[in-house]
């Protein structure tokens, strides 16, 4: 067991002077730290200075993982952790936990696909949250998104911790992915680019409200259709490009970084930290919906609503709607059963 788990050489004392200075501590437990995703999101949560502990789980290779980020010169603490019987160590104390555990796609596969492997994962993962850190903030990464949370929410009512302001889907890359494509069609500074990304995180149930984009460009009905088709299938454009090697990881860890740092900056009263999640929600008639959410002290502070929509947008939203009920109930539906 020891050698599962490997701790940085950093000192308390010099981790605390290169810390967040008047930022309170916080630790950030990562599960699937060794994957695709779970690598690079382990460098870029190291750089956060917001974080003062990083626990690196996964159940095969975060010793390595864990000590080649440790070497970092930033603030926090790395610690490595593997294998079932360390995940409550992992999880123990964490303010964030970030999910990003399980397959990933191949080509011709949907998200759905991944469902009959990835549901027993995180329904065993969000178990031992609910034991070991039942007031963390839960980034769920892991596919499908649509069923992913709504079990997270299931596991969590049965273990009685369920505090529906905790738990966050990460959309944050549809978001990401519809910038960057805005950008380069209305030929404006991507920097300052903002899109709101609503629906869930799958195919159609992806909807950018590119008639809410900013800066404002007079972009023609039919380039609105193709930015909104890319947007859509922005993760099946990466996984027909890997042939088989598996599916967005860079961007996607790039993605993770920027919510879980607004989740930090959330809880530690940052004012208007405001990002596009899938939570529970009374937006639409559906009880979970991925919509623009105010993110406090206490997590999700304020689902806000969807603003004005195009006509094109609003056929996309009732055209979602099905899709998504359906991903919904079933990831219910095997939190029940199982
Ligand atoms: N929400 C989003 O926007 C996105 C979600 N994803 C999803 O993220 C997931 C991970 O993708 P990759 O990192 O590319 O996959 P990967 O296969 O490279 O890494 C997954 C990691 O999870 C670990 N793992 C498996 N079972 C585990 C368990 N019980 N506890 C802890 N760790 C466990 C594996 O050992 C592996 O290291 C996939 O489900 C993928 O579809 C991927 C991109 C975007
Ligand atoms: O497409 C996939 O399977 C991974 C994913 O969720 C994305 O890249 O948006």
């Amino acid at each position: 067991m020891l050698r599962s788990i490997l701790r940085s050489s950093t000192s308390n004392a010099s981790r605390r002077g290169f810390a967040s200075g008047a930022s309170p501590e916080r630790k950030v437990a990562i599960l699937g730290a060794a994957g695709g995703i779970g690598q690079p999101l382990s460098l870029l949560m190291k750089l956060n200075p917001l974080v003062t502990r990083l626990a690196l789980y996964d159940i095969a290779g975060t010793p390595g993982v864990a000590a080649d980020v440790s070497h970092i010169n930033t603030g926090s603490e790395v610690v490595g952790y593997m294998g079932d019987e360390n995940l409550g160590k992992a999880l123990e104390g964490s303010d964030v936990v970030i999910i990003p555990a399980g397959v990933p796609r191949k080509p011709g596969m949907t998200r759905d696909d991944l469902f009959n492997i990835n549901a027993g994962i995180v329904k065993s993962l969000c178990t031992a949250i609910a034991k070991y850190c039942p007031n963390a903030l839960v980034n769920m990464i892991s596919n499908p998104v649509n069923s992913t949370v709504p079990i997270a929410a299931e596991v969590f009512k049965k273990a009685g911790t369920y505090d529906e302001k905790r738990l966050f889907g990460v959309t944050t890359l549809d978001v990401v992915r519809a910038k960057t494509f805005y950008a380069g069609k209305a030929k404006v500074n991507v920097a300052e680019v903002n899109v709101p990304v609503v629906g869930g995180h799958a195919g159609i149930t992806i909807l950018p409200l590119f008639s809410q984009a900013t800066p404002k460009a007079n972009l023609s009905d039919d380039e609105i259709v193709a930015l909104t088709k890319r947007t859509q299938d922005g993760g099946t454009e990466v996984v027909e490009a890997k042939a088989g090697k598996g599916s967005a990881t860079l961007s996607m860890a790039y993605a993770g970084a920027v919510f879980a740092d607004a989740c930090l900056k959330g809880l530690n009263g940052a004012p208007d930290v405001v990002e596009c999640s899938f939570v529970q929600s009374t937006v639409t008639e559906l009880p979970f919906f991925a919509s623009k959410v105010r993110i406090g002290k206490n997590g999700v502070e304020e689902v806000l609503g969807l603003g004005a929509l195009s006509n094109f947008e609003k056929e996309g939203l009732e055209k979602l709607k099905p899709e998504l009920k359906a991903s919904i109930e079933k990831g219910i539906k095997f939190a029940h059963q199982n």
